[in-house]
């Protein structure tokens, strides 16, 4: 009886003090932001196509923590290192869902993509174990002589098309990853497999922008037939469903039909589906492999291109910081003091010999922002900061933009200059720009930096890089000006020239 009373007084204090939470939560304000349309709150054409600066133009007004609605659905943009830190690293465990997209996840079928995974279920772990191991520095170093083989290719491409350059990184970078994902080697400019993932990302990239379908706020609205007006959507996301579902059978029947006739390169999907213990497969389990393969492409190739794309602008608007790199590098890579040429290619092992041209790639990923919001994440529970109540359900955007362009992080941030890593203690960009929490990018150290750096160091042993010039002989400067997607581009540069 004792014990029944205890356990009986127990539960009211404690449902008092649920009850006295939550009315002390939601006596509390939202953050500050832009209310927008008294309906449909702020819309995607006030965000605009760069929303970065949006986001950017907000936190001035309203603050580090920026809230808005678009429809029923809630936003908080964070615009500082502080909250950043506090939120999605020190909170980790309740900032790591992603937003559930209607459109996306249950009409498209995304909702098992490695991006949209939740962090609740149990292949959020499973997809987070496997890139780990396929992607730890023991594996990628048995992957170094692709990355290598691919940058030769490149280099060679480069000397006869030097014009071409954006097309030679993206194809650089496709072949590097299909080659470790799969075991596929790319020997055209027009593979099939190529064509697939890369048609998607720029599908993923349309459909996620927000506010584009209001089904997403709206799910009712999916049982509008398709031929009444407007409900357009309908036949596009079709043909979406139709197209990404390519990217998960596809290059994975391929590996297994190697598999099959014994004549497969070792790679991250053949390592996976042959288990050290040899057991077979459960159909889940073959379709964890599917998403997190197909994850590693769509991660990786845009984004590798993206820092790309920065390093040419950046050396074709900054000579002296060009010749700088190169001479450090001379000094690494000649044979002997009295020869000035350039012997050998850099390698994996010269990886902390050339402090300037390490400060120059932290440089690039803080000037160019590959990913200035990053993808959003998601909070799980209601929560409380700075005073301010923070919705379960809030989709939460770090605008890493606004942390790299900070003045006073990173003094004269419109300057690229890799110096201020060298001899100022400015914080590693890459802190930042790799994402956060329990999302933070998988491919980060072992693929994306190493990729960066010999990419970055054998082009600069080889070529130099100049501006273009018109028919007058005057310089043509490439403007450092991003389009908008998930991962952000220099608009084509064909104006420079290696
Ligand atoms: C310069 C290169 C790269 C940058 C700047 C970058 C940046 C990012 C960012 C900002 C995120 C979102 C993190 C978050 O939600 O907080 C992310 C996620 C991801 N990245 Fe990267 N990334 C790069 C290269 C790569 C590479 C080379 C791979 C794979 C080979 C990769 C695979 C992924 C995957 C699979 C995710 C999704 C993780 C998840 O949602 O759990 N990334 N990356």
């Amino acid at each position: 009886m004792l014990v029944y009373n205890a356990v009986f007084l127990l539960t009211i204090i404690l449902s008092i003090a649920i009850v006295n939470r939550r009315v002390r939560l939601s006596r509390r304000r939202l953050p500050p932001g832009p209310i927008g349309h008294i309906l449909f709150g702020v819309q995607s054409r006030d965000i605009g196509d760069q929303p970065w600066k949006t986001y950017t133009t907000w936190s001035k007004r309203y603050g580090p923590l920026t809230y808005f609605r678009m429809a029923r659905r809630q936003f908080l943009v964070l615009s500082s290192v502080q909250a950043v830190t506090d939120l999605l690293e020190k909170r980790a465990s309740i900032y790591s869902d992603r937003p559930r997209k209607y459109v996306w996840d249950e009409i498209v079928g995304r909702k098992h993509s490695v991006f949209n995974i939740s962090s609740r279920s149990e292949r959020f772990r499973k997809y987070r174990w496997m890139m780990g191991s396929g992607l730890n520095s023991k594996a990628i170093q048995e992957y170094t002589q692709f990355f290598e083989r691919e940058n030769q290719v490149m280099l060679q491409a480069l000397h006869k098309d030097p014009g071409n350059f954006a097309k030679l990184l993206r194809r650089n970078a496709g072949a590097t990853i299909m080659q470790i994902t799969y075991g596929y080697h790319v020997t055209t400019d027009d593979d099939p497999f190529i064509e697939i993932v890369e048609t998607n990302n720029a599908l993923s990239a349309k459909a996620m922008a927000p506010g584009r379908y209001l089904v997403d706020s709206f799910p009712f609205l999916r049982f509008i037939p398709s031929w009444f007006p407007g409900a357009h959507f309908h036949a596009e996301l079709k043909e979406f469903q139709r197209y990404l579902n390519r990217e998960n059978e596809i290059p994975y029947r391929w590996v297994r039909e190697q598999m099959a006739k014994g004549a497969h390169d070792e790679s991250f999907v053949s390592r996976l589906v042959l288990p050290p213990g040899g057991q077979t497969l459960s159909w889940e389990e073959e379709d964890c492999i599917k998403w997190t393969a197909a994850g590693l492409y769509s991660g990786g190739a845009d984004t590798t291109v993206s820092a790309m794309l920065t390093f040419f602008m950046a050396m074709v608007l900054y000579p002296n910081i060009q010749r700088r790199a190169q001479d450090e590098l001379a000094s690494l890579l000649s044979k002997g003091q009295e020869e000035d040429c350039i012997c050998r290619l850099s390698r994996t092992k010269d990886r902390g010999k050339l402090p300037y041209v390490e400060a120059l790639i932290k440089e690039v990923l803080r000037w160019g922002s590959v990913a200035p919001v990053a993808l959003p994440h998601s909070l799980v529970q209601d929560d409380e900061y700075m005073g301010y109540r923070i919705p379960k359900g809030t989709t939460v955007i770090a605008n890493i933009w606004a942390l790299m362009q900070d003045p006073y992080t990173y003094p004269n941030p419109e300057a690229f200059n890799p110096e201020r890593f060298l001899s100022a203690n400015q914080p590693d960009p890459r802190s930042f720009v790799f994402g956060f929490g329990r999302r933070m990018c998988p491919g980060r150290q072992q693929f994306a930096e190493l990729s960066l750096f010999l990419q970055i160091t054998s082009i600069l042993a080889t070529y130099n890089i100049f501006p273009y010039l018109d028919w007058d002989g005057k310089e043509i400067l490439p403007v450092r000006e991003y389009v908008n997607g998930i991962v952000t581009y220099v608009p084509p540069l064909q104006d420079s020239l290696v």
